[in-house]
């Protein structure tokens, strides 16, 4: 049964932020595979990415993100996991994929530095081109888009529980 909701979009969009709130509202459970993964490896994710690289941390985000077992929660990947196809496939079979969308500007306004932040970038890759790429990937697994520009954090909250509410029906 599809009884879980899964967060996808840029990171800084608000996948975490947000997702909490949603589980909160909903009565569900919350999963942010990030901390999963932190917990697994027993090291923050931009050590982990600094250690084994973009294609490591990747490799590691699909395994630990196709074993998430839970029900009535609400899931908040890495932006990264729209790159791991046996992840993404495991949340098309346990829920419901919403896409939190916001433009360029907002998020360059809120990651000033992603190597900092610990986005996955290829050398020489800017966050333009990686926003361009990704968001490809972010329509294609998309069962709900959510656009969240000029919306205050609790606006996208009730935008997002009003989606859900007409998806269900
Ligand atoms: N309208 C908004 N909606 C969502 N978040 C907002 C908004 N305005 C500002 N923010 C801020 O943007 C940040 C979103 O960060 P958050 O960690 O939730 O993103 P994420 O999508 O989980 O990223 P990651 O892919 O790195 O896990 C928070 O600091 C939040 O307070
Ligand atoms: O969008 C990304 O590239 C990432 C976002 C973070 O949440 C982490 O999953 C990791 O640092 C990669
Ligand atoms: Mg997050």
């Amino acid at each position: 049964m599809k009884s879980n909701l899964i967060f996808i979009g840029m990171p800084a969009v608000g996948k975490s932020t947000v997702g909490v709130v949603v589980a909160k509202r909903l009565g569900m459970q919350f999963v942010d595979t990030d901390l999963l993964i932190q917990e697994q490896e027993k090291k923050l994710l931009r050590e982990i990415i600094e250690e084994v690289g973009e294609e490591g941390f990747l490799k590691i985000e699909n395994q630990v993100n196709k074993s998430v077992n839970v029900e009535n929660s609400v899931i908040s990947p890495g932006g990264s996991v729209i790159y791991c196809e046996e992840a993404m496939q495991h949340f098309k079979d346990i829920g419901i994929v919403v896409y939190l969308q916001a433009s360029y500007q907002t998020i360059k306004r809120r990651i000033r530095n992603p190597k900092k932040r610990g986005v996955v970038l290829r050398e020489g890759q800017t966050l333009r081109s990686l926003y361009n790429e990704r968001v490809k990937y972010f329509e294609k697994y998309a069962d709900i888009v959510v656009c969240e520009d000029r919306c205050r954090i609790e606006e996208t909250i009730e935008n997002v529980l009003d989606k859900i509410a007409k998806c269900k029906k």
